[in-house]
Formats: structure tokens, sequence, C-alpha cells
């Protein structure tokens, strides 16, 4: 029968599904409940050098489709994880440590991360987060291909550990095309695709008002929605790149036939976000049972059969 086994980067994981950064994973306690989910593996939330409050509440609303979220980056601080993937290592020699995600307010404080990330013992996989929609006055860092580039040759020039990018998505052929050739000159292990729909806008007909107190209600888009354009992005990033560079698929899992169509587009490991938001931890167990049902009805035993194997017509 069908098996979820799948190789990330030389790591063994029993199967593909992690938690999106940013969901579930901000206390050490939400962390921990990762760990003894049925989740393949699991990723902090993206840290900054010192740590923030975050955006004026209401900063998450749930839709009949999916979520609205401008959370802006609150989290415990870079040290804080750090010290807890560092424990999480000890404690679990043999388990595979959780993915590390940052997101630096400025190019300087990104490289000072990834240093302290290089210089340390973690043994794991670094995501650096390229894509946050929500802090005001900052825009989204890959929709600027010049600083991209700039900052990911300052990256490399020291950091040897296992990098990936959180992608935000992206629109038009073009695009994939420049920032796939960016991409294509570094030793990444793997791009993110993608980050929420920045700047959506989600309006109550009750009230008449927005739901979400920063940025007059404009907010990172997530769920049911972005299905169609995170596949378009997993896909168009995984028929463009060096085959070395592995894709994570993100948005708009709730099923294991989401799941399926991800795989399909090419992604290795799946990433959820609203969907573990809406229906806590226990979403691994029941997205991993449908997507082996839909394998084993399939006649698929293992993943590498159909991975990357959409058809065009
Ligand atoms: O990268 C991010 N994406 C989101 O959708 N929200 C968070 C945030 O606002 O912190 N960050």
């Amino acid at each position: 029968s069908a098996s979820l086994r799948t190789e990330f980067l030389g790591r063994q994981y029993e199967n593909p599904f992690m938690n999106a950064s940013g969901v579930h994973c901000l206390t050490i306690d939400e962390l921990e409940e990762l760990s003894n989910s049925k989740a393949g593996a699991f990723i902090t939330k993206s840290s900054t050098e010192v740590e923030r409050e975050g955006n004026p509440e209401p900063r998450y609303y749930s839709t009949p489709l999916g979520s609205i979220n401008s959370m802006g980056l609150p989290n415990r601080g870079f040290k804080y994880y750090l010290d807890y993937v560092l424990d999480y290592q000890d404690k679990h020699p043999a388990a595979n440590t959780p993915f590390f995600s940052v997101a630096g307010m400025s190019i300087d404080e990104n490289l000072k991360l990834l240093r302290a990330i290089q210089d340390s013992a973690f043994d794991g996989v670094t995501e650096l987060n390229l894509s946050c929609p929500n802090v005001p006055g900052k825009p989204q860092l890959a929709y600027d291909f010049e600083v991209t580039e700039e900052l990911l040759s300052k990256v490399f020039s020291f950091f040897k550990k296992p990098l990936g990018v959180k992608l935000p998505p992206y629109f038009d052929f073009a695009h994939f095309d420049t920032a796939a050739s960016i991409l294509n000159k570094f030793p990444l292990a793997y791009v993110n695709c993608i980050n929420s729909v920045g700047n959506g806008l989600y309006v109550d007909l009750e009230t008449e008002s927005v739901v979400i107190k920063p940025k007059n209600g404009f907010g990172g888009i997530g769920g049911e929605y972005v299905k169609p354009t995170a596949l378009a992005n997993v896909r168009g990033f995984y028929t463009r790149l060096n085959s070395s560079i592995k894709i994570i698929g993100t948005g708009g899992i709730r099923t294991g036939q989401d799941a399926f169509e991800h795989l399909l587009c090419g992604a290795t490991m799946l990433q959820v976000g609203t969907e573990l938001y809406e229906e806590g931890v226990s979403v691994f167990e029941r997205l991993l049972h449908e997507l082996e049902d839909i394998m084993n009805k399939k006649g698929y035993t293992s993943i590498d059969e159909f991975r990357g194997k959409l058809s065009s017509l």
C-alpha cells in the first residue's frame, strides 16, 4: 500500500506534511505540539533579531474560503527560537531538526541572523522569508529582483548550511523567468512557493467594514482562494529551476487531493497554513490518510512515482 516516506535534502521524513511558518509555531508550547503531531516536519515562526509585538489586533480573520492576516511578524526574537532548536537537537538526536525561519527587517539584519545560524551548532534547514506582505512600509523583498540577487550573493558568500527561500506569488511568466534566472545562480536547497497573496481585502457585508485592523484591512490571503496561484508557482519554478533546487508547496492545502495536486506539480515537502490554523494539529493525520487513499486508488506506492509528472494537453 501507499507510503508517504519523503527524502528532502538528504534527510528522511515519514511524510511530506509540515506547518507553514507563522502558523502554530510562535511559542515553545505550539512547537512541541507540532513535534508530537503526525506532521512529518515543522518550522519556527519567522524571527527577527529582537522580539516583536506585531500589528494591532484584530489581525487574523477566518473567511468561508480561507483567511486574511496582517500579523506583522510578531515573534519572541531570534534567540528564543535558536535556543529551542538547539535544545531540540540535544533532546531528539535521532529526529530531524525543525526548520528555522528568519525574516530580518533589513539586508543587514538578515545577514546578521544567518551568520549567527552558520556559526551555531544548528544542523537543520533554514528558511529565509523574502515575502512577508504585512510590515507597514516594507514591500515584499522578493518583488525587488535586484535586492534579492544582492542579498543572496552576500548570504552565499558565508552561509554553507541548507537554505531555502520563502517566495511571494508571481503572476507573470516574465517574473517566473527573471526570478528563476536569479535563483539558479545560487546553491539554494529549495524555494517555498507561496507565501500569502499579499494585500487582499475582505469586506464584511453586515458591518460594511473591513475585518482586520492593520493597513485599513489589507492583508495576506490564504486558503482555497490561493490554490491555483500556489500550484502555478510550484509548477512555474519546478520547470525553470535546476533540479538541485527542490520545491516546497504551500497554499490552499486543505485536503489530500490538494496535497496530491501540489506533488503532481513538483513539490517535495508540503506546508499547511490556514487549514492548520482552523483545524489544529489533527489536520496532519487527516491529510496523510486522505493522500494515502488517493494514492492507493490510483495504484501508487510511493510519491516518487508521480511527483512532478503533471501532463500538458
Ligand atoms: O510572511 C508572512 N506571511 C504572512 O502571511 N503573514 C506573516 C506576518 O504577517 O507576520 N508573515
